[in-house]
């Protein structure tokens, strides 16, 4: 009996390694069979058991949407299963449609993206569903268009570039021939979204370039954030406050102090504030703890800080990618910049209005040219710029080729069935990709590559396309809130700077995207030569005479 018995143990011993094994292999081999029937089901770059196509696609990370674009090519719908997600990527306008418009609710932010943003982004508009993204949608959507803010807004923009001119002036008389836009439009936009939402100046444009700590806090906090969504320990090392935890969270306490402090200063300005007074504060801030005073989540500053920390965000980089890109365009096609100018020249014309500009900047000094600057700066407003259907037809053909945006992801809620028949699991993320709908032949016809404003105009007039064909600005209840504003803004500024200032693409500079989630350009960014404007060149003896009549 003893000996049956130590035989069955050892037997048994022996059965159970095995047991272990083989099911650890079956357990594999069904995984790889679930993975290559998923595959086989849903096309896209090959994937490998288990990890899929992580090595693919890490392998192409600098290269990323034209990675996206090599596929898309293929399938216009396709899935990348990789070691933590499984991602579907599309740019089919059907599935758009289903994905945005018609099953949005089933398309939002799940747990898991909220667990890694909501350090930063609060319980803000970019990362809440359901109520909570109602009433941030709600009172963002009140606010921006309400007459008193879109005028403030306006005052901002003409402003900025009128300060970026003074700039450019002021390197230009001391000999600066280059310049590296994309520092300069980043300190802009940060600067005139920061004061559009809570009404304080952060002057980075004009500090000698130093860096301002606000703007420094918060651009780390965001890399920070993103850096969770690749970094599968992120959460232990939040727990043991390990290297960009660490760096995380000492960022997010100064931005969150600053914050604080500016929502504290403006409550108590607020409430000495009578309803004659109302109208007097053009800035979100005050607009908000003005107009929704009776609103008890306007009580909370932790509320209101995620107000404006995510349309700080929104606005910020989307508006300097955008501004990077038309520039180059612009510059990287003369024939589009004279046909601006010829339209910029054509309303201040019609408006019988003598620009008192005087040939040649140098005669009479910065001073004088400031004034040029500021007086016609002041002459643009909603009506020339809606006027401007050149202009909009140019903005819109880059950000068709370039959008801020390329790749808008969605988490599916719960599972789901795309209007193709592809299935979609909870969990997985759905990707429009702006950046492959441009370039698809089947929705822009065999010039989808080319750089063509043309497109965008029938007799002169902008004709607006289908927002699930130009995607840039998404489509359905998520849809950008504050496009009109991005085109005010950077209308407003290639209006000002093009007008008196020639740009040309410093030659031999390899312009590109580099990783992140906008379309931001490479490390070098974009350097441009610059110099004032000889306006006789430019329009000529009709302008000359114009000026000449001042
Ligand atoms: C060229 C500039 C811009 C582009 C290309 C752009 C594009 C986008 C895109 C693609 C989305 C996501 C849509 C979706 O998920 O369905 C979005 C959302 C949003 N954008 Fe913009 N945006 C720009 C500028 C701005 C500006 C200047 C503001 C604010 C002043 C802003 C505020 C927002 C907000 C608050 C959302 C979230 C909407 C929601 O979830 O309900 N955007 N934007």
């Amino acid at each position: 009996m003893a000996n049956i018995s130590v035989f069955n143990l050892e037997v048994f011993g022996v059965a159970k390694w095995v047991v272990d094994v083989v099911v650890g292999l079956l357990a594999i081999a069904c995984l790889c069979i679930y993975q290559f029937l998923q595959h086989k089901s849903s096309p896209g770059p090959r994937a490998w058991p288990i990890f899929g196509s992580t090595f693919e696609l890490l392998g192409n990370l600098n290269q990323l949407h034209d990675w996206i674009l090599k596929y898309a090519q293929q399938y216009d719908t396709f899935r990348v299963s990789t070691f933590l997600s499984n991602y579907i990527f599309t740019v089919d306008p059907v599935i758009m449609d289903y994905v945005f418009k018609k099953n949005w609710k089933n398309y939002g932010k799940g747990k898991v993206i909220s667990s890694q943003l909501s350090a930063f982004y609060g319980n803000g508009i970019f990362i809440s569903n359901g109520e909570q993204w109602e009433w941030h949608r709600q009172i963002l959507q009140r606010q921006l268009f309400s007459s008193i803010h879109t005028k403030y807004n306006l005052d901002l923009h003409i402003e900025a570039g009128i300060e970026v001119s003074s700039m450019l002036i002021q390197l230009a008389s001391k000999g600066t021939k280059e310049i590296e836009m994309q520092n300069v439009f980043r300190r802009m936009a940060f600067d005139t979204i920061f004061q559009n939402v809570c009404g304080v100046k952060l002057k980075s444009l004009s500090s000698s370039f130093l860096e301002i700590d606000f703007i420094k806090a918060f651009e780390t906090a965001k890399v920070q954030t993103n850096w969770r969504t690749y970094d599968p320990f992120w959460k232990l090392k939040r727990f043991f406050l390990l290297g960009p935890e660490a760096i995380l969270k000492e960022n997010l306490t100064f931005l969150d102090e600053f914050l604080y402090k500016i929502i504290e200063r403006r409550r108590n300005e607020v409430k000495d504030q009578n309803d004659a007074l109302q109208d007097v504060n053009g800035d979100l801030l005050s607009r908000i703890l003005l107009l929704f005073k009776d609103d008890p989540k306007v009580d909370s500053d932790q509320n209101i800080r995620d107000v404006i920390v995510n349309i700080i965000e929104a606005g910020r980089r989307t508006t300097v990618e955008a501004l990077c890109w038309t520039f180059f365009m612009i510059c990287s096609h003369p024939h589009v910049e004279t046909k601006i100018l010829q339209e910029l020249s054509k309303i201040m014309e019609d408006k019988g209005v003598c620009v008192p500009i005087q040939n040649g900047h140098n005669t009479k000094g910065n001073e004088f040219f400031m004034n040029n600057v500021a007086t016609y700066a002041h002459l643009l407003n909603h009506d020339n710029l809606s006027e401007m259907h050149y202009l909009h037809a140019t903005v819109t053909e880059t950000l068709r080729l370039y959008p801020s945006v390329p790749c808008i992801a969605k988490e599916a809620l719960s599972y789901d069935k795309l209007p193709n028949g592809m299935r979609v699991k909870k969990g997985d993320f759905v990707n429009v990709v702006p950046y492959s709908m441009a370039r698809m032949q089947f929705l822009w016809g065999l010039d989808a590559t080319d750089f063509k404003p043309e497109r965008w105009l029938k007799d002169g007039l902008f004709q607006p396309e289908s927002s699930c064909k130009f995607s840039t600005f998404g489509v359905g209840p998520r849809s950008c809130i504050g496009k009109d504003e991005a085109y005010v803004q950077v209308k407003m500024t290639i209006a000002i700077l093009l007008w008196f200032f020639k740009f040309k693409n410093v030659v031999g500079q390899n312009v590109t995207y580099q990783q992140a989630s906008t379309l931001k350009m490479s490390t070098n960014g974009l350097l441009l030569e610059f110099e004032p404007r000889d306006w006789q060149d430019l329009c000529g003896s009709k302008y000359v005479k114009l000026t000449s009549a001042t």
